[in-house]
This record gives C-alpha cells, structure tokens and sequence, in this order.
C-alpha cells in the first residue's frame, strides 16, 4: 500500500469531480455554437465560471480559463518588465527581473507592487505572504484551496490558478483579473474567453474543475485544513525530536498548514525521496534537477541555506485525505532511514 505525501505537486482526482467529468462527456456541443446543443454546452461553461469565481471570492472579477498556471502567469507577465523574487515558481520567474529581496524565512520585499508579482504561498516551503495592496499579480496554486482568502479583498489585479493542486484535472487553471483589466490574447484564433483566449474551449476539465473549487471551498468551511495543521504540526514534532539537528524552513512564519520543507544538513535529499519510495511513500525533494545534474533549491538558498543544507531538502504536503496513522507510518519509516544514517555517518 503506498501513501501519497506529494500534495503540493500534484493532487488525486476527487469523486466530485470524477462524477462532474462523467457527466460532461454526455454534452455534445460546441459552447461558441447557438443550436440547443451548443446553448446546453455554453451554460455549464458559465455556470463552472461562477463556481470558481465564487471558491475564489472573485465574484465580479473575471475568470478567464487556460490550461493553468503556466499560461496564466505568460499572458500576464511575458515582455511586461514585471519584477519578482528568486522564490517565486519558474512559470512567474521566467518572465520576470528576478530582483527583490528575500528574507531568512523566504518573506519577499516589494518596494513597488504594481509592477510586482509575488506569490500567496510557496510550494517548496508553504510560506505565506502578506500581500501588498495594489500589487500587479499573484500566484495563487499552492493557497487555493488550503487557506481561505477572497481574490476580491486581496487588492490584487491578477491571479493564477490550477486546478490539479486541489483534487481537480491537470491541465486546467484560471487567470483571474479585476473586471476591466486590459488582458491581450497569447493564444489568437476565435473569440472565446471574450477574446482573451483563442480555441474551443477544454469543457471537461473546466468542468472538472468547478467540481474540485466546490468541493475545496466546503473543506476549508468545514475546518478540515485546521486537522491537516494539527497533523503536520505534531509531524514536525516527531522528525525534529527524532533529528535534533534537522531544520523546518520558514517554521517561524505563517505557512500553509500541510507543508513541511525539512533539512538534515549532509544527506541528500534525493537519497532520502528515494529510500522513503522503496518504504512506500511519495515526497519529494526540495532541490530542482536540469539537465541531470542536481542542484541546491534557489528558494532554499534565498533563504541563506548553505548548499549542504539546501541539497538535504525534502517536501512533505499532505491533505485531508490522510489520517494520523499514515502520517505516522510515514514518521516511523523516515526516522528508521535517519538513524541508520546517522549510525553510518555518526
Ligand atoms: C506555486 C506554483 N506555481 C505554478 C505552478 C505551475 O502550475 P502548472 O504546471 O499547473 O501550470 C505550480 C505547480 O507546479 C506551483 O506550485
């Protein structure tokens, strides 16, 4: 039986959602078409878009589908001069002047918001920003779903989405913009998204996905992700009574409550994602691999980690779907792995 301890990668499809993708495969019209069928096809669209909007707390704003993220963050910030810090993920940094300051708990200064963009959370270590107001744009992923907050109170006039990081399909997501906000097309052709977005829409996955926001939005109503920090708290007890060396990056600031970014200075962290494998548990390691070489976190280095300790980074994001006993279980296996470690390195 293997655990599944990846959720800021990726997440499981939800039975909701499931069911609402099962059901959109009976429609069978185009939603730029006018017959019943595309007419049928366009009102599960919009009725989708008012689900999202709403799990976002973006009624009002608008909600303009893409594949994700990724190209939410390129239609916003490609040739725009946007500026940004080291710990943002690669979709924002690439298109940005890497250029703002970070501190020792990954908290990022913006001297100048509008031309900003800064993410709510950080997917290797959970840290939360408090977001400047006015601010250009936002990544979304990793909160959406995990803390409560409202696209519309955020003073912000965009935001990025995903929908696979909260137990909807992959390669679907969302740029949300303040109602108004100037937004040229990337992907040209027809009309759809008022013009913002060229190509038949991807129903089954915007479907898919307003099922997953729905289902995310009465979890975090219902205190579910409450437990979840409980849980990671009393994780994170265990590995550093276990590890009394071991580091929690950005333990002393606000994080999302189902992130652990752990350091052991000294043993890789590819080495224990692949031990914790073998044992039958999915984590990953806080240090990104290009071109077959390995190299320390640049999130974990902005922080002033050394390249030893940022090399033994590994991420565990878990969710309300895992209870304590597979938590422990996970605990139980990571500190045999340490000791033996450390008797062998001692
Ligand atoms: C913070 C953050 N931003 C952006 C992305 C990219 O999302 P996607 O690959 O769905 O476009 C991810 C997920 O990997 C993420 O965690």
């Amino acid at each position: 039986m293997r655990t599944y301890l990846d959720w800021n990668a990726t997440t499981p499809l939800r039975d909701e959602v499931k069911a609402a993708m099962r059901d959109g495969m009976e429609i069978v019209g185009n939603p730029s078409s006018v017959h019943s069928e595309g007419r049928a096809a366009k009102m599960a669209m919009e009725r989708a878009r008012e689900q999202v909007a709403a799990a976002l707390g973006a009624e009002g704003a608008d909600v303009i589908f893409t594949s994700g993220t990724t190209e939410a963050a390129a239609m916003v910030l490609a040739g725009r001069g946007v500026h940004c810090a080291v710990v943002e993920h690669s979709a924002v940094k690439v298109w940005c002047e890497q250029d703002l300051a970070v501190d020792s708990n990954g908290i990022v200064s913006v001297p100048d918001p509008a031309r900003a963009s800064l993410q709510l959370a950080n997917n290797e270590t959970g840290v939360i920003q408090d977001l400047p107001q006015g601010l250009g744009s936002s990544d979304l992923t990793q909160a959406f779903g995990k803390v409560p907050f409202a696209f519309n109170w955020l003073g912000i006039t965009a935001g990025f989405v995903s929908a696979h990081k909260l137990g909807g399909p992959k390669g679907i997501g969302a740029l949300i913009v303040k109602r108004g906000t100037d937004v040229e097309a990337m992907i040209r052709g027809g009309g759809q998204e008022q013009g913002r977005r060229g190509g038949t829409e991807n129903l089954l996955g915007i479907l898919g996905f307003a099922a997953a926001a729905s289902a995310a939005q009465r979890e975090l109503e219902a205190g579910l992700w409450d437990e979840v920090a409980a849980r990671r708290e009393a994780l994170e007890d265990r590995l550093l009574a276990a590890a009394p060396g071991a580091i929690v990056a950005g333990k002393a600031v606000k994080r999302l409550p189902n992130t652990t970014c752990l350091l052991t200075s000294g043993w890789k962290g590819e080495t224990q994602v692949m031990q914790m494998d073998l044992a039958g548990f999915a984590i990953s390691a806080g240090s990104a691999c290009s071109s077959g070489k390995v190299r320390a976190s640049g999130v974990l280095q902005a922080m002033g980690f050394d390249d030893k300790a940022a090399q033994s980074a590994i991420r565990i994001s878990i969710s309300p779907a895992l209870g304590d006993d597979q938590v422990n279980r996970f605990a139980d296996a990571w500190e045999s792995a340490y000791s033996r470690w450390r008797d062998r390195n001692g």
